[in-house]
């Protein structure tokens, strides 16, 4: 909840906070950097105020909210909280626990949670003081006031600072991860599935841009095939305002029509084969660290255990899959808080490629057997690559 005079939402941060002064430093500037364009691109209406490791959004009633909901969206922030501002004493925070008290729909029973920072004399009252006397002042402007301080339904919080105390009573979360750039670009197959985009979305929380490609298996494909990957690729450069790379469409109906007619079990292996052969030359082209992919332990045949090495022995570069060991209820539910989940149910291509009995436990020998030359389908779908600002 909003309170209703909020003018600053206070901003957290986790994994950067343990890392070295240095490294802490260069990742604040990126994390500055991602949230100023998250805000503008959203046209929230505030003031960056950015102090090492307590940055804050100065901000007004209307936009406090949506200056929330943009710090909950930018990886690399664990938290934030809208908040009013005032004077760090125990009168003024009395004064905005009651108006903020006065505001809130409290059902049950509510507690003041009060930190102090600074030095012992900064202040000359104690953190219990403020819980005290601010929980008198809660309790004046409640109509029907209810105390538990174990298990309370509305915690009234006080962060007072040497400069500055403030008031709120949400900490709402955010993704928590690394500011996005803080590492190298990862390829990303997105297949505008389930999947994919939630686990492009899992290394874009650890840092990890994402250069977004995927495969138009043409005939093979669904009529809504490409626009539902592009859309996927739209949700996702909504989390990443100044980081968003152009979708690729590699061409792939050739490929296809050739593992079809010239490969029988071991197919869908030589068709992520040739994927991976295709991403590694736009990783190549995009200085781009390895491979993400949606795949899971077991979850279709082209993804059990053993498939997986073999799939993964045709590049060089890691092959990360962020969620190999996630079960297809978690995916979802991730999905739909990333807002990619429509659309999925649409039959994708791969179903149609798929041989009638696919190979569980293939060897390289085997895979390597049956496949035509990739070499001359690769160069073909990297030439046809069109780029797709989303
Ligand atoms: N047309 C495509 N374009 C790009 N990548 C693809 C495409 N099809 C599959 N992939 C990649 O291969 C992975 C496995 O695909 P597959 O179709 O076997 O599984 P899936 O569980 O249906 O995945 P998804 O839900 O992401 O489509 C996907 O997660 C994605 O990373």
């Amino acid at each position: 909840m909003t309170p209703p005079e909020a003018d600053t939402v206070l901003v957290r941060y986790g994994d950067i906070g343990v890392k070295s002064t240095k490294v802490q430093r260069d990742m604040e500037r990126t994390l500055e950097a991602n949230l100023r364009a998250m805000l503008d691109i959203r046209n929230v209406t505030c003031e960056l105020d950015w102090r090492w490791s307590r940055p804050r959004i100065r901000t007004d009633a209307d936009a406090a909210t949506a200056a929330t909901d943009a710090a909950c969206d930018t990886f690399g922030i664990v938290s934030a909280s809208p908040a009013i501002s005032t004077e760090p004493t125990m009168e003024s925070i009395r004064e905005a626990l009651s108006e903020t008290a006065a505001g809130s729909e409290v059902e049950g029973p509510f507690a003041v949670d009060a930190r102090r920072a600074g030095e012992r004399d900064d202040h000359p009252f104690t953190s219990k003081d403020i819980e005290r006397e601010g929980g008198r002042a809660v309790w004046d402007a409640l109509d029907d006031p209810e105390v538990d301080l174990e298990d309370p339904a509305r915690t009234f919080h006080v962060e007072c600072r040497p400069e500055e105390a403030f008031v709120f009573v949400e900490k709402r979360a955010g993704p928590g991860g690394l500011p996005l750039g803080s590492q190298r670009p990862l390829v990303a197959l997105l297949s505008g599935g389930i999947d994919s985009p939630v686990a492009a979305w899992e290394v874009m929380k650890r840092g990890s841009p994402v250069i977004p490609l995927y495969f138009d298996f043409e005939a093979y494909g669904g009529v809504d095939h490409v626009a539902r990957a592009i859309e996927s690729a739209r949700t996702l450069a909504g989390y990443a305002p100044n980081h968003a790379r152009d979708l690729r469409i590699a061409p792939a109906g050739a490929a296809a029509d050739r593992l079809v007619s010239d490969v029988g079990p071991t197919r869908m292996l030589s068709l992520r084969r040739f994927m991976l052969r295709v991403a590694e030359r736009v990783a190549e082209e995009t200085r781009a660290a390895g491979i993400v992919t949606g795949e899971a332990i077991g979850q279709k045949s082209s993804q059990t255990s053993a498939n997986l090495a073999v799939t993964d022995c045709v590049t060089d570069l890691p092959v990360h899959r962020p969620l190999l060991a996630w079960d297809k209820q978690e995916i979802i539910a991730r999905a739909r808080e990333l807002d990619t989940y429509e659309d999925a149910t649409i039959e994708a291509g791969c179903n149609r490629i798929a041989p009638d009995y696919p190979e569980t436990n293939a060897s390289l020998e085997a895979v390597e057997g049956n496949e035509p030359d990739l070499g001359t389908l690769v160069a073909e779908a990297v030439a046809g690559i069109e780029r797709v600002e989303p």
